[in-house]
């Protein structure tokens, strides 16, 4: 312990709190993560060193140092960082989420953006979204009708996810796989994000103590078997003479075949980034839950955004992609709702070489954590960061298109989202269309309270408790 430090300090690592012998500085982490390294480098300053467990790790914190290590440096530091469970059923050696960023995950990143976002995909992709849309809206209309209450993230989810499959296979999948992915895609964010003895002393992972990696394995294998599935049903259409449908499918077989050795993109490259963009679908909802529980809690914002979509809209029948550059309220509402609540508020990076960022030294294999929390909060870029305020934006060409180093809720650099496009889209258009078609208010039982944010955020990306709404159809 005492030759670790003696290194330590020899190392001029970034300044950080004090660690205890084996555990390092885990005490100092609550169930809220980035909730407590934000309180720890408030003390120790935007970027602090810390162990966690064996594991020496980095944080940055500020939006200088966020363009340090992501811009800057990003050669050095675009590797992951990903914990043991992502190694299960060998899931992280076809991910594109935890490859190191070389020939492979080039590869999957470029044919998702092939796939998913050339200009004649997202064509394409526009009646699909307004046709998911428009079954989101009529799902809640029928629970507005019966007075139930909405349970809204699922709702999204739901949508996001048939979004997804559609992009992906160009079928639905039917109402049980369908209810299956959106088990696995829980199940997983709360396993993945949850704390593992295995990620702070990596010597015992391979004892899985908390049998983490092993439930993990059994989700991926379901979650590959409903993409096999849709696997073999296209080579069996293939065979039949069925036209090329050019979806994302198609386009990975299509690049698979084409290569004499496919060893870049096989069948396991298939489900690992699939797999990928199904888990990347839970952020969608978990944006639109955090923004109805923040739009609840301030009326003002509510009625504006409800004035803004009503004289924008009016009375067509449905909202459509042209109609976001009209409703900047709306904009302004779902950045300032990314910027407090990033559904992935720590991303990890791994260093492969050491690096000196103002005078301080990452070594080669730290954790690089960018805590995109605190960052999104920072007081110098803000004014009373903690507060839900769209009209912050209102006059400000700010983006969250990672060139703006104070918004980053989807990372910047690199490795920034690869659905962002997409998500941008999804999300506008679902909350767009459910607060112009509703009102909303929170069930007798919510209480006086209104919705504890605080107490909602669990480690995972969903909420503790599921935000349950009470719609009422606009007549
Ligand atoms: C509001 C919605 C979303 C937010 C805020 C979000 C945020 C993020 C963030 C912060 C990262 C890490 C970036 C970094 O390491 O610097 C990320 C990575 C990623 N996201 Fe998203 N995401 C969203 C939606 C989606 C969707 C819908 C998909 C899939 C269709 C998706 C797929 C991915 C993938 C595959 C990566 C890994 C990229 C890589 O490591 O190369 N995301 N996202």
């Amino acid at each position: 312990y005492v030759l670790q430090l003696l290194a330590d300090a020899r190392r001029r690592l970034p300044p950080g709190p004090w660690p205890l012998p084996l555990i390092g500085n885990l005490h100092q982490l609550d169930h809220l993560p980035h909730r407590s390294l934000a309180r720890l480098a408030a003390r120790h300053g935007p970027l602090m060193s810390l162990r966690l467990g064996t594991v020496r790790a980095v944080v940055a914190s500020s939006p200088e140092m966020a363009r340090e290590v992501l811009q800057r440096h990003n050669a050095d530091i675009a590797a992951r960082s990903f914990g043991d469970s992502m190694r299960a059923g060998g899931h992280c050696e076809n991910s594109v989420v935890c490859l190191p960023p070389r020939l492979r995950w080039r590869a999957l990143r470029r044919l998702s953006t092939v796939g998913l976002f050339s200009p004649r995909r997202l064509d394409a992709m526009r009646a699909l979204l307004e046709e998911k849309v428009a079954e989101l809206v009529r799902r809640v209309s029928g629970h507005a009708a019966r007075g139930e209450a909405v349970d809204v993230g699922h709702a999204a989810h739901v949508a996001a996810l048939g979004v997804l499959s559609r992009t992906m296979f160009s079928v639905d999948l039917d109402p049980e796989a369908a209810r299956e992915v959106s088990d696995i895609v829980d199940e997983a964010s709360v396993l993945g994000t949850g704390p593992n003895v295995s990620d702070f002393f990596p010597a015992i992972a391979p004892a899985d103590l908390q049998g983490v990696r092993r439930r993990m394995a059994r989700l991926v294998k379901r979650m590959y078997a409903i993409i096999d599935e849709q696997i073999e049903r296209r080579m069996h259409g293939r065979t039949a003479g069925e036209p090329r449908k050019n979806d994302l499918l198609d386009v990975m077989l299509e690049e698979g075949e084409s290569k004499e050795d496919s060893n870049e993109i096989n069948r396991d490259a298939i489900r690992g980034l699939f797999t990928d963009l199904f888990t990347g679908g839970e952020t969608t909802s978990h944006t639109m839950e955090c923004a109805m529980a923040e739009l609840l809690q301030c009326p003002n914002s509510m009625r504006r955004v409800q004035e803004e979509l009503k004289s924008v809209i009016g009375t067509k029948q449905q909202m459509d992609e042209h109609d976001i550059t009209k409703l900047p309220y709306l904009q302004a509402v779902i950045k300032e709702t990314l910027r407090l609540h990033p559904p992935v508020p720590l991303p990890p990076y791994e260093a492969e070489a050491t690096v000196e960022i103002q005078g301080y030294t990452i070594p080669k294999g730290a954790k690089v954590l960018i805590n995109l929390w605190a960052i999104n909060r920072c007081a110098n870029a803000w004014t009373e960061p903690d507060k839900f305020m769209p009209e912050r934006f209102y006059d400000s060409d700010i983006t969250f298109m990672g060139r703006d180093f104070q918004l980053i809720p989807f990372g910047a650099g690199r490795r920034i989202c690869l659905g962002l496009p997409l998500a941008h889209r999804m999300v506008h258009l679902m909350l767009g269309s459910l607060l112009h078609r509703f009102t909303w208010t929170l069930p007798a039982e919510a209480g006086k309270n209104g919705v504890d944010m605080r107490e909602r955020f669990g480690l995972t990306l969903s909420f503790v408790v599921p935000l349950y709404v009470i719609a009422q159809e606009i007549q």
